[in-house]
């Protein structure tokens, strides 16, 4: 038995282990490190009494469980298998490949650099007023389903019009903008509200808003605050506070160029 182990094992054993590495990874972020010793403790038991012990009865009720326990666990963690693909699929080098394969690259970093100025200088105007404001620049990642939750708008990006929709009276200064290909796509919009103990306590729920956004893809989330006036950005679950305008345009120049 022990000769016909040879490198396929070798490296079949690896992949398993890497795998079980970052389920164990994953889980611990999501904070569910219990349920995946509770997960690793069925299978060793399973695997116990069905391969080593034979036991066929209990074996067999333990393969069922097995089974439909697939697909629970599935829609227990829809949550966290839809992040670690969306981590797989917004992995630089995925994204630099597919760009090769774009028509319009050239042009889009352009226009998107046109496109950051009217943002920065509304959300200073918004920022002097103390208006609240968040304004999510979508990337790669579409932001359709977001958009979706608010009122679809599909303007060009103008600094006026950014400014009167976040204006206290008006009907959609609650909620989200979204800014997509260039253009004003919705505004009023509800984001998933980050849940992350990392954000200062001070910063109430347009921040986690933001913060939310962000750690689920890789939009570009902007908000000024009502409180103090001040302007921020969430990429990739991480903060940037208290930005200057001059600071706020070459962090999304750099940002929406990658
Ligand atoms: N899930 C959400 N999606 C979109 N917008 C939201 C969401 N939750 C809150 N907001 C916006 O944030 C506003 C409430 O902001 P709140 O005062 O709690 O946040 P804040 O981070 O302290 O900001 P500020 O510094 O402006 O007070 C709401 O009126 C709404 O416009």
């Amino acid at each position: 038995m022990f000769f016909d182990f040879g490198i396929k094992d070798v490296i079949d054993i690896f992949l398993v282990a890497l795998m079980l590495y970052y389920v164990y990874r994953l889980m611990k972020e999501s904070r569910s490190l219990n349920v995946f010793i509770g997960i690793m403790m069925f299978v060793v038991s399973w695997l116990f009494v069905s391969q080593i012990l034979e036991m066929r009865l209990l074996g067999s009720i333990m393969d069922k469980l097995v089974s439909v326990g697939v697909i629970g666990l599935i829609i227990l963690f829809q949550e966290d298998i839809r992040k670690f693909l969306y981590t797989l699929g917004a992995h630089q080098r995925i994204r630099m490949v597919m760009r090769l394969f774009s028509s319009d690259k050239d042009t889009t970093a352009r226009e998107d650099k046109e496109s950051i100025m009217p943002i920065v200088m509304a959300c200073l105007s918004l920022s002097k007023g103390k208006v609240g404001a968040l304004i999510v620049m979508e990337r790669s990642t579409p932001l359709d389903d977001i958009a979706d939750t608010g009122e679809i708008i599909d303007a060009g990006i103008n600094q006026r019009l950014i400014e009167n929709i976040f204006f206290k009276n008006s009907p959609l200064h609650d909620g989200a903008m979204i800014i997509s290909k260039k253009r004003i796509k919705a505004a009023g919009c509800i984001l998933p509200v980050s849940h992350s103990y990392d954000i200062p306590k001070e910063l109430g729920l347009r921040h986690r808003a933001a913060m939310g956004i962000s750690q689920e893809c890789d939009a570009i989330a902007i908000v000024v605050s009502e409180e103090t006036g001040g302007i921020s950005v969430a990429i990739k679950g991480a903060f940037q506070l208290r930005l200057s305008a001059e600071k706020l345009e070459s962090i999304l120049t750099n940002e929406m160029g990658q």
